[in-house]
């Protein structure tokens, strides 16, 4: 069995039986077994696809198998999502992938659920993938476009009432189209920090679409990159670049303000506003609650001048005096929904009943923030979801005026209010803007 399958298998394994996260396995799997670029790129795809694309196969593999994917050994189960993934949506020989398929479960589970493995995969090679759909999939029903799309069923319900509610229904098909296709790598050249030409030229990128400070890299390992290693810069999608830096351009800053960061890990918003604080001579608090994340705030923020960013470990909701910042980013725990793209499994990992309790800690953690900003002072709601209940209903809980952000995102992206929506928040999309869904509103305190 070729060893970028092996690499796939280890990857698609780890994720079911550990709750890992592939993109944080599959670079250790794949130095160790040495994968040249070609290698990786493909179990990469092989392993990623899969997990993305599991609940559609699953879908065809109980037709094919005639029987409740559920019930196979998660071996069986996970090699043929793996085969499904080559003969459907790659362009691998028919022959080849099931050879290599019969191979694994033979290696992992005998000759038994070897032969079982070859009848399975026999039968999915005998359709293309459309021809597959209309079996699984007829119709344009919700449950329909969550087998095709590959999606919870619930999530494709949230995903409606978001697009509905942001003036875009009739989307629903591009969005989870584009949560399946892999987001290409955007790096943040830090402002004062790198200079973004140099970034470009550094890796053969290009610059970004909407952020002043994004590379987008065609290819390739960020993490080799200098600029990467000292921390001027890093990876960080263009909608988070966004949503921080729209709360930096929101007005002028004032001297001897102060900024604090109420949820901070991993730390990239927090770089970047550190970084423009920097600029402007202005401190910032990071606050984070789990002491290891915190960590990685303070290696995030190390390129930026000393001085600038205090890393603290706290609960937010308890945390800090009253009236104190002059500008607040909260970048909420949220249920991620809008990062599907660069999260392969993580569709399959919440459910609906999540939710209350992520709703009821984003509404907390707002009304610790309406006190700790002092009057006159703007704060940043920001999630990595479009879901309605974690975004536009929790903001309309809040006592604070709401800015349009239209305007400093327009600001910050040389582009015209109008582009962002009806306002007075803005939601960005991976299928219209190519971002991740951040959300954001503004939120005044009255002077
Ligand atoms: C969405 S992430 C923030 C991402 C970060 N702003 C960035 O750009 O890298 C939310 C963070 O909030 C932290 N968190 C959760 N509950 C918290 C609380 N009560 N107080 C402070 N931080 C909390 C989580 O551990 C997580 O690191």
């Amino acid at each position: 069995m070729s060893a970028a399958r092996d690499v796939a298998y280890r990857c698609v394994m780890a994720v079911g039986d550990d709750d890992a996260y592939a993109n944080l396995v599959m670079p250790g799997l794949i130095d160790q077994a040495r994968l040249d670029g070609r290698d990786a790129a493909f179990a990469t795809e092989l392993a990623y696809g899969a997990l993305r694309m599991r609940g559609q196969y699953d879908a065809i593999i109980a037709k094919a198998a005639r029987r409740d994917p559920e019930s196979l050994d998660p071996e069986v189960r996970s090699a043929l999502w793996i085969g499904a993934h080559q003969v459907l949506a790659m362009r691998v020989p028919s022959h080849a992938a099931v050879s290599e398929t019969v191979d694994l479960v033979r290696r992992e589970r005998g000759q038994g659920a070897a032969k079982f493995a070859n009848a399975v995969m026999r039968r999915v090679t005998e359709k293309t993938a459309d021809a597959w759909l209309t079996v699984i999939a007829p119709g344009t029903s919700r449950a329909a476009k969550a087998v095709r799309f590959s999606h919870p069923e619930w999530v494709v319900g949230e995903f409606e009432r978001a697009l509905a509610a942001d003036g875009r229904a009739g989307e629903i098909d591009a969005l989870l189209e584009a949560d399946n296709a892999p987001a290409r790598v955007t790096l943040a050249a830090r402002p004062g920090l790198a200079d973004r030409d140099e970034v470009v030229a550094e890796t053969g990128g290009e610059p970004g679409r909407w952020s002043p400070w994004a590379v987008t890299l065609a290819s390739g390992r960020p993490g080799d990159l200098a600029s990467v290693t000292e921390g001027s810069a890093a990876v960080q999608d263009e909608g988070s670049q966004v949503a921080a830096g729209a709360l930096a351009l929101a007005r002028d800053v004032e001297p001897g303000e102060r900024w604090l960061d109420m949820c901070a890990g991993p730390g990239g918003k927090a770089a970047l506003l550190g970084a423009i604080a920097a600029q402007h001579g202005v401190e910032l608090d990071a606050l984070e609650l789990h002491p290891h994340r915190a960590d990685l705030v303070r290696a995030s923020v190390r390129a930026v001048p000393d001085g600038t960013v205090a890393v603290h470990v706290g609960d937010a909701r308890e945390w800090g005096d009253e009236g104190t910042y002059q500008r607040i980013v909260l970048d909420a725990p949220c249920s991620g929904l809008g990062a599907l793209r660069r999260r392969p499994e993580s569709r399959w990992r919440r459910d609906l009943d999540d939710l209350d309790d992520l709703v009821a800690l984003q509404r907390a953690l707002l009304a610790r923030a309406e006190r700790l900003l002092a009057p006159g002072g703007i704060l940043a709601y920001i999630t990595c979801s479009p879901v309605v209940a974690e975004t536009r209903e929790v903001v309309s809980g809040s006592t604070l005026r709401q800015l349009d952000a239209r305007d400093a995102v327009a600001a910050l992206t040389g582009t015209s209010a109008p582009e962002w929506g009806a306002g007075p928040h803005v939601q960005l999309w991976p299928h219209a803007h190519g971002t991740d869904a951040m959300f954001l509103a503004l939120l005044e305190r009255p002077a």
